[in-house]
């Protein structure tokens, strides 16, 4: 394979993982990359990427600015492989072997590709379009796991769990090359038979050969795949569409609960299956949108999409003004600081503010009205994300950082303030699109275990919440068990408790914001992926009365 085939073979929209965190990009990789047809040779043309040397057969390899080659050797790096020549014909290239590294990193250490794969590149030197390519092979690999592990059982003949993982990784990722990258078939086969040479040994790389040479020769996998399925309707768009079928159940169900209907699951778990693209805030009175470069977002005024590049670019992503925070998250909390009411309005609490994405939002809508913000984390590495991310905040709008219970705090200091968050621990299942394994790993018992501390959270916060304050309980799920019957519990037990609570139209206050948003007939707010291009954030808002 030569760089070209894999350059040509470019990711659907790699990119980095638009996280929550409120600090500047980790990724070496930009977005991008779209739309060129398979075998399509412009780009490389265009950017000038082959020069003749002493290279591999004369030829060296050159990225778009022609700088990474060069800069790598000026340190001493192979951009290539760290083989010997010799060992390097029969293995494989970097980015492949980075992508390989990572999903042996979540299978054997449990690990986070998006915590995994950015400082790899890193250390190994990977950049550009090369960081770009490793990263869609990986997390492409990862998202459809599902679905390539049915083409993989009928290929090979023999179900997954009869053949060792790292072969399994190896294959998933020749897979991803074949059916959901524009790799050139050969260069797909040839490299990850080379990776599996390197990796995992002569003979499996025989079995890899057969296996990919088998998928290759076929055509139309969905429809072979979901018929060996079965007839079960849910069950052959779950393995199609990569999600365990008891997600695809649940995200059904809370179409349904939500207000929408079960003929959109199909376009929900596709969406769940794209990268998505990397969203900036510019926070309010640090930061405006227009220095933030890209397309404004659609619903939150604070929002910027970038088409591609490196968000750590961006000056005020640097200083902390600005940060990569999806617009679902971002409405959400310009909702709790619109959200109507009486009385004073000074003293704003997020819950559970790790990494601290909203928290720096509110604190910066806080510091434009002289409220002040107390931003509490269980977990103290986490709390020192949000310390970091609070950075640019002007002091005297953040009371303080603290390290604690939230599920204490409602008890600790009652009735103390105006405006509180409960962004609650939860199963993630609406960002599913930003943690490529996390489908994987999360087992249904998850929901019940988390809906016990949800309930405790937000039994807290109304606590923590004066007469007349407002709550927000938002949730990155759109799981039923999660959303609805949380705050059904929590007001059932306020009441118990003496406590008054009322539903506020969170669906009004959001309108308020974001005009065009579509929404359904209730009073809380459910996002999605395929409706509004943002994680599945969930939102009700409570005032509490008495
Ligand atoms: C969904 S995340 C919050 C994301 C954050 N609001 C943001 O926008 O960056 C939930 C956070 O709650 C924290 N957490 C878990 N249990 C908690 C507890 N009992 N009290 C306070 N925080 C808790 C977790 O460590 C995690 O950082």
């Amino acid at each position: 394979m030569t760089a070209d085939d894999r350059r040509d073979g470019d990711a659907r929209g790699a990119g980095r993982p638009d996280g929550d965190s409120g600090g500047a990009g980790r990724s070496a990789g930009g977005s991008g990359g779209a739309g060129r047809p398979r075998g399509d040779r412009r780009d490389a043309g265009r950017q000038g990427v082959e020069r003749r040397d002493a290279g591999r057969q004369g030829v060296e390899r050159r990225d778009a600015s022609g700088r990474q080659r060069g800069a790598a050797r000026a340190e001493g790096r192979s951009t290539r492989s760290a083989a010997a020549p010799s060992q390097r014909r029969r293995g494989t290239d970097a980015p492949r072997r980075a992508a390989f590294d990572v999903l042996r990193a979540v299978a054997d250490s449990d690990s986070y590709a998006n915590l995994v794969l950015p400082p790899l590149l890193r250390e190994r030197g990977i950049r550009g379009r090369d960081a770009a390519f490793a990263t869609e092979l990986a997390y492409g690999a990862l998202r459809l796991r599902g679905r390539y592990d049915a083409v993989i059982t009928l290929a090979a003949d023999r179900p997954t769990d009869r053949i060792d993982g790292p072969v399994l990784d190896v294959l998933r990722l020749g897979v991803h090359q074949l059916l959901g990258m524009r790799v050139p078939p050969h260069a797909a086969v040839s490299e990850t038979v080379g990776l599996a040479r390197e990796a995992v040994g002569a003979g499996p790389a025989q079995f890899v050969n057969a296996v990919l040479r088998a998928v290759e020769r076929e055509a139309d996998w969905d429809a072979r795949i979901a018929d060996a399925a079965g007839d079960d309707p849910l069950l052959r768009l779950a393995t199609v569409e990569s999600h365990p079928v008891w997600v695809a159940r649940a995200l059904r169900e809370a179409l349904v609960a939500h207000g929408r209907t079960a003929d959109e699951l199909a376009a929900l778990l596709a969406a769940d299956n794209a990268a998505p693209r990397v969203t900036l805030v510019a926070r309010p009175g640090l930061a405006t949108r227009d220095e933030l470069g890209g397309t404004p977002g659609h619903l939150a005024p604070t929002a910027a999409t970038l088409g591609g590049g490196d968000p750590a670019a961006v000056e005020a992503v640097r200083e902390g003004r600005a940060g990569v925070q999806d617009e679902g998250s971002q409405l959400v909390a310009l909702a709790l600081a619109a959200a109507p009411l009486d009385g004073p309005d000074v003293r704003w609490l997020d819950l559970c503010a790790g990494p601290g994405g909203k928290a720096a939002l509110l604190a910066a809508c806080a510091a434009e009205r002289g409220a002040r913000l107390l931003a509490n984390e269980l977990q103290p590495h986490r709390a020192r994300l949000v310390e970091q991310a609070l950075r640019a905040v002007p002091p005297g709008a953040v009371e303080a950082v603290r390290t604690g219970d939230g599920r204490l705090l409602g008890d600790d200091e009652p009735g103390g303030y105006d405006r509180v968050m409960v962004d609650a621990p939860c199963t993630g299942l609406g960002a599913l699109r930003r943690r490529p394994e996390s489908r994987w790993r999360r087992v249904p018992a998850d929901v019940a275990a988390l809906g016990e501390l949800q309930r405790a959270l937000l039994a807290s916060a109304l606590r923590a919440v004066r007469p007349g304050g407002v709550v927000a309980y938002v949730t990155c799920s759109p799981h039923v068990a999660e959303t609805q019957l949380v705050v059904v519990d929590a007001l059932r037990a306020a009441t118990k408790a003496g406590l008054g609570v009322q539903r506020i139209d969170a669906a009004a206050v959001v309108r308020g914001i974001a005009p065009d948003a579509e929404l359904t007939d209730r009073d809380d707010v459910q996002l999605w992926p395929h409706v509004h291009g943002t994680d599945a954030m969930h939102l009700t808002l409570l005032r509490r009365t008495s």
